[in-house]
């Protein structure tokens, strides 16, 4: 898993050999053990190379391995020997240099960079902090303030920003091992006692304290109760205030907690789970690795609302040819200038020129002749739609597929609307759509492999995590989220108010309660949807009771705000009072507290007492309870999509994993005891009782996430 050879006379080259990033496995770890060894051991060997196989240096350590009985050398005393080697050896670094890898690089004397290549400690992102030396390592090389932005965010730098912070000491634009030959051969004999990173003193802040102390703040307030950042903090500190051999027990200290924390798990979970997501498959049989996807080189976006600029904006970015349509040549010149600002606005920031000309404008849906792909934006109503899907039908060529950016309709009912109804998949982005970085995917039972497979390659190509899921009301993500929005309003009349449940909501990870996120996205939106599905407003059936529709508990609660004219921060008064209409601080409202006092008196409820522990058991798990029935029903493949689309499109706290996930931490038993508790106290509340996969989940002895599969199979098999 390390080869080795001598070149050019007196060079020893090591390579890591572990497809597909040579990741620190313990046969690698084993390997650079034994070819150091024999390097260091070969007196006709004057100087070392280390480099990985296939163009990539190092992924870092093996995160299959995590979690499992440590096996093979340990990293710490692998990098420290070859820090103390008495031959110069040189790290050289093509593709990536992570977490480990860049551990081993630091251990190294020199280290030679491609110009294309990333390096990063991106521990953080797994849970964890770089305890292989990097945490007290890189502030000695670079500074306490850089290292703590690049060890507590874990981002990735460029090759020229790893120069210019001296990570490395060459960029090369040519062959990197041959530079790093090169420069080996240049070195040798060469003293190596400045070269040895852990001997360096940490260079002098004026006030460490202060200084980590202000990154701490910042970690804890972006974290949302993420444990990792903070550690990072506290070994980063730990490196600008202990001797190294201090800072290295700090570092091994911290470490264990890390290690087996649930966090951690949670997140490194999250990192197969959004890579297993890009495997598609569906029920048709259609997959991933047997699927075309079909080039494109010029689409389409209909509707320059927020959606379809966002969208357009995401299209230009990823280098795409776009055509965008309105009706009206005055809205058609709005957009364009939103859109255009938007595109300035991401040049600036990414320091690159704005793909303006990528972009043409037309009010005329007759241009959309020789696209490849259309992706529909116009507004929320399916008769709308439809009709937008017959006029595209007969204007494109033959073979383009039609995408609907719709948030929940049914897309089979708009595919059977075109004459080519294989074609028709839903593509549905988060606002905003260029920055969200999720996509569902939504194929019918007539969408051809070749159109999933072009709309998941395309939403790869604009930076999206793309998720494939069935038809149904709200796809995954918004079927689910009707649910916990739906417990957050049963929960007012029953004694909350809007600020004890987002307080508990947030306090959970979720980066803005339910009420605050209602409030940013508008109540209208939802108001306008529920008046079409007749559950409010004029349209409901007369002598209906208030707070029952079609047999079940109903929350007006939000209808009624809307009838007064509270639509959230655009109006400046929704669930909260804002300082004046799209103001963005939310402040809590006593006329609220008061309506919710009428109300409950108007309808004889009596306000009980509500912790913290009831509003997430009510508004998780009944979506979570969704999320089992969507697994049932063959909407989503596995548990690992319901939880991407949650972490990706919805504001889930990434170190809890997803909620699927988070299901099996608190226990499939606690969670079917919990909602089978629930619904017996709100029999009126279907959703609440537990789906038939939770009850089998359990009665299979509650398996691990990644066995749920299989009895999900079974589950199906027997339907
Ligand atoms: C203590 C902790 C220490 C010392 C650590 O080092 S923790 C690990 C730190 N390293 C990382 O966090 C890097 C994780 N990997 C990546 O960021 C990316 O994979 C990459 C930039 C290295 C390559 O990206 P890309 O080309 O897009 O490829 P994929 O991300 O799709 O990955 C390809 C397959 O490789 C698997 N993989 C990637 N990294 C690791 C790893 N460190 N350990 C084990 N496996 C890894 C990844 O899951 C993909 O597998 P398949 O899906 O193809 O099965």
């Amino acid at each position: 898993m390390a080869q080795y050879s001598r070149i050019s006379g007196s060079v020893g080259l090591i390579t890591l050999s572990n497809p597909p990033v040579n990741a620190l496995s313990a046969a690698v770890r084993q390997g650079i053990v034994d070819t150091v060894e024999k390097a260091l051991g070969d007196p006709q060997v004057k100087s070392v190379v280390i480099c990985g196989q296939d163009g990539i240096f190092c992924g870092g350590a093996d995160i299959k391995e995590f979690g499992k009985n440590m096996s093979g050398p340990p990293l710490i005393p692998m990098i420290h020997t070859i820090e103390c080697a008495t031959k110069p050896m040189v790290a050289a670094i093509e593709g990536s240099a992570l977490g480990g890898g860049l551990e081993l690089a630091l251990g190294c004397h020199y280290r030679i960079a491609h110009s294309k290549a990333r390096l990063g400690l991106p521990e953080v992102t797994l849970g964890l902090l770089p305890a292989a030396g990097g945490s007290q390592r890189l502030p000695r090389l670079i500074g306490v303030p850089a290292a703590l932005d690049l060890i507590t965010t874990g981002r990735h730098v460029t090759a020229a920003e790893a120069l210019q912070l001296g990570i490395v000491d060459q960029v090369t634009d040519h062959a990197t091992v041959d530079a790093a030959v090169k420069f080996a051969l240049s070195v040798a004999g060469k003293p190596l006692d400045t070269r040895r990173i852990s001997t360096y003193p940490c260079p002098h802040v004026s006030d460490v304290d202060a200084l980590c102390e202000n990154v701490m703040q910042k970690v804890r307030k972006s974290a949302h109760g993420a444990i990792a950042p903070i550690a990072c903090v506290q070994a980063v500190r730990a490196a600008a205030t202990l001797p190294y051999t201090q800072g290295m027990e700090r570092e091994k200290e911290l470490m264990a907690t890390l290690y087996t924390s649930g966090q951690a798990r949670a997140l490194q979970y999250s990192f197969f789970a959004q890579r297993a997501v890009s495997k598609w498959r569906i029920p048709s049989g259609a997959r991933w690795d047997t699927s075309t996807p079909r080039p494109l080189h010029k689409v389409a976006v209909i509707g320059l609302g927020t959606m379809g600029r966002g969208i357009t904006v995401a299209l230009a970015q990823a280098g795409l040819p776009v055509i965008t349509v309105e009706t009206h040549e005055k809205q058609l010149m709005e957009a364009k200038r939103a859109v255009s600002d938007m595109l300035n606005r991401g040049a600036k920031r990414r320091g690159v020129a704005p793909p303006l000309d990528k972009i043409s404008y037309s009010c005329n849906l007759q241009d959309l002749a020789d696209v490849d792909l259309v992706i529909e934006a116009v507004f929320e109503d399916m008769t709308l739609k439809k009709k937008v899907f017959r006029q595209l039908s007969a204007v494109c060529k033959p073979g383009t597929l039609l995408c609907t950016n719709t948030s929940g309709l049914d897309v089979d009912q708009l595919a059977s609307q075109s004459r080519n109804p294989e074609l028709v998949v839903g593509m549905h982005f988060f606002a905003p759509a260029h920055v969200m970085k999720l996509l569902e995917v939504v194929y019918g039972p007539q969408s051809s492999p070749q159109a999933v497979a072009t709309a998941m390659q395309l939403g790869k190509k604009m930076g999206k995590v793309s998720v494939a899921v069935g038809n149904c009301r709200g796809f995954v993500g918004n079927r689910m989220l009707k649910l916990y929005t739906e417990q957050a309003s049963f929960l007012l009349e029953e004694g909350a108010t809007p600020d004890l449940v987002d307080q508990a909501i947030e306090e959970f990870g979720f980066p803005m309660g339910v009420f605050k996120v209602s409030d940013l996205s508008g109540l209208d939106v939802g108001w306008r949807i529920r008046k079409e599905e007749k559950l409010a407003g004029l349209s409901v059936a007369s002598g209906q009771s208030t707070r029952i529709r079609e047999g079940r508990r109903y929350s007006p609660l939000a209808d009624l705000l809307c009838e007064q004219g509270r639509f959230g921060q655009k109006t400046g008064r929704g669930w909260y009072q804002y300082d004046k209409p799209g103001g963005r601080v939310a402040r809590s409202d006593p006329w609220l507290h008061h309506f919710l006092e009428e109300y409950r008196a108007q309808h004889g409820l009596v306000a009980r007492h509500i912790d913290h522990q009831e509003v997430l058991e009510r508004c998780l798990y009944a979506m979570i309870n969704e999320g089992f029935r969507i697994l049932e029903d063959g909407i989503a493949a596995g548990p690992e999509d319901i939880d991407v689309i949650y972490v990706f499109g919805y504001g889930w706290p990434r170190h809890r994993g997803g909620p699927m996930f988070y299901s099996g931490m608190v226990g499939l038993e606690k969670v079917l005891e919990r909602l089978e508790h629930y619904y017996q106290a709100h029999p009126d509340v279907p959703h609440l009782q537990p789906c038939r996969l939770l009850r089998r989940l359990v009665a299979r002895g509650s398996p691990p996430v990644h066995k749920w599969r299989e009895v999900i199979k079974n589950l199906h098999s027997q339907l």
